[in-house]
C-alpha cells in the first residue's frame, strides 16, 4: 500500500530551540525520534511528566477521573457516543470560534497542566512550529488537535469529563496493563466478557487502527469533524487527532498486533507530534493576537469558514 507522508525531515531543533542537525526519512532509513530532543526535566508542578502516582495537589483528582473513565468506556457506549456525536448536529462555528470556547476549559486527566485549554493549543502549536518551520500542516494539526473537548461545553455535548479527556484504549479487546490507572477497568462489565476480555477480541490481526472502536473522546470527534468537513490536510493530521491520546500503543508499544502498514508509518510523525503535545505544557503564555494571524491563514487554508460540529 502506499501511503503518502509529507517529506523527510532534515533539520531539528531541541525544545531550548537549539538546532540539532540530524538526518531523517520516512519510509527510508532509520528515524531517530530523540535524537537531540531534549525533555524538560519538571512539569510545571516541579514533578516528572505523566507520574500518575507522584503525590500532588492534582493527584487525587486525576486518579478519581479515570476510576469513573475505565468503568464507564465500554463497547457499546462508545459505539453509541460515535453514532450520537458523529451527526455533527450540535452547531456551526469556524476553527477560531471553537479554540477560544476552550478558555474556560481545564482537564481534570491532566496531571501536568491547569491552565486553560487554550494555552495548551497555543504551547503546543508555537512549540512545534519553532522546530518544524517548514511544516504548515503540523502547526495547524497541533493548534486543533484537541479542539474536541469543545465537548465539554453546554452548547456542544455538555458532556462530563470522564468521556472527553484522557488518554485513550481500544474497545472490544483485552485492557492492556500499560494504560494509566489500569486496576479499575476490574469495574468494567466489558473486563470478564469472553470476547472483549481476549488479546484479539473481536478484531483480526494488523486488521488497521481504522477499525478499532477506541474509548470515547476528544480525538475521536475531532477526528470525524475534520473528516466530515472536508479538510485538506493530510491524511496523516487526521491520524494524530485521532491517536494522540492512545498512549498505551504510541508510549508504551501495546496493541501493535492491531496496526497494518500504513498506521506504522504514520505512528513515526504521531511520536514527534506527542513531545511536543506533552513537553510543551508549562506555565508560559502566549500572546494570541499576536500569533493568530498566522494561525488564521492555515485555517483558511485548509478548512471551510464555518465547519458544522
Ligand atoms: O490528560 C491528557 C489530556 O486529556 C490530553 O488532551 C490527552 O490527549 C492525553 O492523552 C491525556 O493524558
Ligand atoms: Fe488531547
Ligand atoms: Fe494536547
Amino acid at each position: 500500500m502506499t501511503v503518502i507522508v509529507p517529506e523527510p525531515l532534515l533539520e531539528e531543533r531541541n525544545v531550548h530551540g537549539e538546532n540539532v542537525e540530524e538526518e531523517r526519512s520516512i519510509g527510508g532509513g532509520s528515524l531517530d525520534l530523540d535524537g537531540g530532543f531534549v525533555v524538560p526535566d519538571s512539569n510545571a508542578f516541579g514533578h516528572s511528566f505523566r507520574d500518575y502516582n507522584k503525590e500532588s495537589e492534582r493527584r487525587a483528582g486525576v486518579e478519581e477521573f479515570y476510576r469513573i473513565n475505565h468503568i464507564n468506556q465500554t463497547y457499546a457506549f462508545a459505539k453509541e457516543k460515535k453514532e450520537e456525536h458523529g451527526k455533527l448536529q450540535k452547531g456551526a462555528m469556524s476553527i477560531w470560534e471553537c479554540v477560544e470556547l476552550l478558555n474556560e476549559f481545564v482537564d481534570e486527566s491532566d496531571p501536568d497542566l491547569d491552565e486553560p485549554q487554550i494555552e495548551h493549543l497555543l504551547q503546543s502549536a508555537e512549540a512545534i512550529r519553532r522546530d518544524y518551520p517548514g511544516q504548515e500542516w503540523l502547526h495547524l494539526t497541533a493548534l486543533i488537535h484537541d479542539l474536541g473537548k469543545v465537548l465539554l461545553h453546554p452548547s456542544f455535548g455538555g458532556e462530563p469529563q470522564w468521556c472527553v479527556v484522557g488518554d485513550t484504549f481500544p474497545l472490544g479487546c483485552a485492557f492492556d496493563q500499560s494504560i494509566v490507572h489500569d486496576q479499575y477497568f476490574k469495574g468494567n462489565p466489558d473486563y470478564n466478557d469472553p470476547v472483549y476480555g481476549t488479546r484479539l477480541g473481536i478484531y483480526t490481526e494488523n486488521c488497521g487502527l481504522d477499525k478499532v472502536t477506541m474509548s470515547w473522546g476528544h480525538d475521536e470527534y475531532m477526528y470525524l469533524v475534520m473528516k466530515e468537513n472536508g479538510t485538506t490536510l493530510p491524511p496523516v493530521a487526521s491520524f494524530i487527532v485521532r491517536f494522540h491520546s492512545f498512549y498505551a500503543l504510541h508510549h508504551s508499544g501495546a496493541y501493535t498486533y492491531l496496526m497494518n502498514d500504513e498506521d506504522k508509518e504514520m505512528l513515526k510523525w504521531l511520536r514527534i507530534f506527542n513531545k511536543y503535545d506533552l513537553y510543551s505544557k508549562s506555565k508560559v503564555r502566549i500572546n494570541v493576537e499576536e500569533v493568530k494571524p498566522y494561525y488564521q491563514s492555515l485555517i483558511d487554508k485548509y478548512f471551510p469558514p464555518k465547519l458544522r460540529w
